[in-house]
C-alpha cells in the first residue's frame, strides 16, 4: 500500500484533491477525515498540514506527499522534488512601505516578518545580510503597519494583499512556487507503484494541458498541416475515401488551440475538431 501525504488545509488542499480524483482516486468526503483508504488503488491517504507534509516524509514514514515547492524549502526537510503539479504558483518576495526599501542590500540591520524563516535566514545568509527576522503565524502584511517589522517576506500571487496592506514588493523574487510532489531524499526512483502514481498525475497534467485535433486536408498540404500540429510524437495520418484528402489526428497546447485552427483553415484544411481529453497515459 502506498502511503501518501495530502494538504488538509489551504491553498494547496483543493486542487490536490480535485488532482488526485480526477486520477481516479478515492478522496475524503468531508473536512474532518484524516485518513483514508483506497484499496482497488492500493494507496492510502494522509490529510496533514501541508507545512509538516516534507517532514512526514523526509521521515520514511510516509512514501510520497504533496506539498508548496516554498514550504519543503522552508522545511530544510530530508526530501526531494519529483514532479511539478502546476497548481498554487506564486512567488516568495520582500515588501516594504513605498520608498523605504529598494533592494536586498537596505535589508542590513532590519527587522523582516515572515511565516517562512527557513528560506528567508538561507536568503540573508547567502547574500552576506545580518537582519532580524520575525516568525508570525500568517497575514504577515499586517506587521508593518503595527511596528513589528520595517520589512516582510511573503507569497505572493496576484499582489492584491499587498496592494491592501500599502506596500510594495522590491528585490528579485526569492524563489517561484507551485505544488509538488515529494519524496524522501535518496528513496528508490524505480518503486512501480511510486511510478504508478506519477504515471496518473502525469496523465492528468497532459489531460489538462492538451486537446486533440482532429482535421481533414489534402495530401499536398500535409507536410504544412503536420508543421503546424506535430503532435507529441507523430501525429496518425489516415487516408479518406476521397482520393488526395487524409484525415490527421494530433494533440495540441490547449492554450494554441484555436490559433493553430486558424492556421490549418488558411493552408486548406477543413472539418477541423477538437475535443477534450479526460485521461491519458503517455
Ligand atoms: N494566494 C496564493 N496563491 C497561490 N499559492 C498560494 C497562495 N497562498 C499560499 N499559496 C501556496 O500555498 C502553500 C501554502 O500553504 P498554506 O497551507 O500556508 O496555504 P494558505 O492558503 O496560506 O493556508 P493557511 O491559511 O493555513 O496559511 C504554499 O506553497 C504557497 O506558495
Ligand atoms: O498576492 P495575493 O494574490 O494577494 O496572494 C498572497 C496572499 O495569499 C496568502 O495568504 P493567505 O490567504 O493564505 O493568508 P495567510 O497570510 O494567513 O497565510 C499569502 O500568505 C499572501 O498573504
Ligand atoms: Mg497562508
Amino acid at each position: 500500500m502506498l502511503r501518501i501525504a495530502v494538504p488538509n488545509k489551504g491553498s494547496l488542499s483543493g486542487p490536490a484533491a480535485d488532482m488526485l480524483h480526477e486520477a481516479g482516486y478515492r478522496q475524503r468526503r468531508e473536512s474532518k477525515e484524516l485518513r483514508i483508504v483506497d484499496p482497488v488503488n492500493e494507496v492510502e491517504f494522509f490529510y496533514l498540514r501541508p507545512r509538516d507534509i516534507a517532514i512526514y516524509v523526509s521521515s520514511g514514514r510516509l512514501d510520497i506527499g504533496i506539498t508548496g515547492r516554498d514550504l519543503l524549502i522552508d522545511s530544510g526537510a530530508g526530501a526531494e522534488e519529483i514532479l511539478a503539479l502546476g497548481f498554487a504558483r506564486s512567488t516568495f518576495r520582500y515588501a516594504a512601505k513605498p520608498g523605504t526599501a529598494g533592494g536586498i542590500g537596505d535589508l542590513n540591520g532590519r527587522t523582516i516578518a515572515t511565516s517562512y524563516e527557513g528560506i528567508v535566514a538561507k536568503h540573508l545568509a547567502d547574500n552576506g545580510i545580518d537582519a532580524s527576522v520575525v516568525h508570525l503565524d500568517g497575514a504577515v502584511e499586517t506587521a508593518i503597519e503595527l511596528g513589528v517589522a520595517e520589512v516582510i517576506a511573503d507569497v505572493v500571487e496576484t499582489g492584491t494583499s499587498l496592494r491592501n496592506a500599502g506596500l510594495e514588493p522590491f528585490g528579485e523574487p526569492i524563489m517561484t512556487s507551485e505544488a509538488i510532489v515529494v519524496r524522501r531524499t535518496g528513496a528508490d526512483a524505480e518503486d512501480p507503484k511510486v511510478q504508478r502514481f506519477l504515471r496518473r498525475l502525469q496523465g492528468v497534467l497532459v489531460a489538462r494541458t492538451y486537446v486533440m485535433m482532429d482535421y481533414d486536408c489534402r495530401v499536398e498540404q500535409l507536410e504544412k498541416a503536420v508543421a503546424l500540429t506535430p503532435g507529441l510524437e507523430s501525429p496518425t495520418v489516415s487516408p479518406l475515401h476521397n482520393e488526395g484528402w487524409v484525415a490527421v489526428r494530433a494533440m495540441v497546447p490547449a492554450k494554441d488551440a484555436q490559433r493553430i485552427m486558424d492556421d490549418l483553415y488558411a493552408i486548406g484544411a477543413r472539418a477541423i475538431l477538437t475535443t477534450a481529453i479526460h485521461a491519458c497515459r503517455l
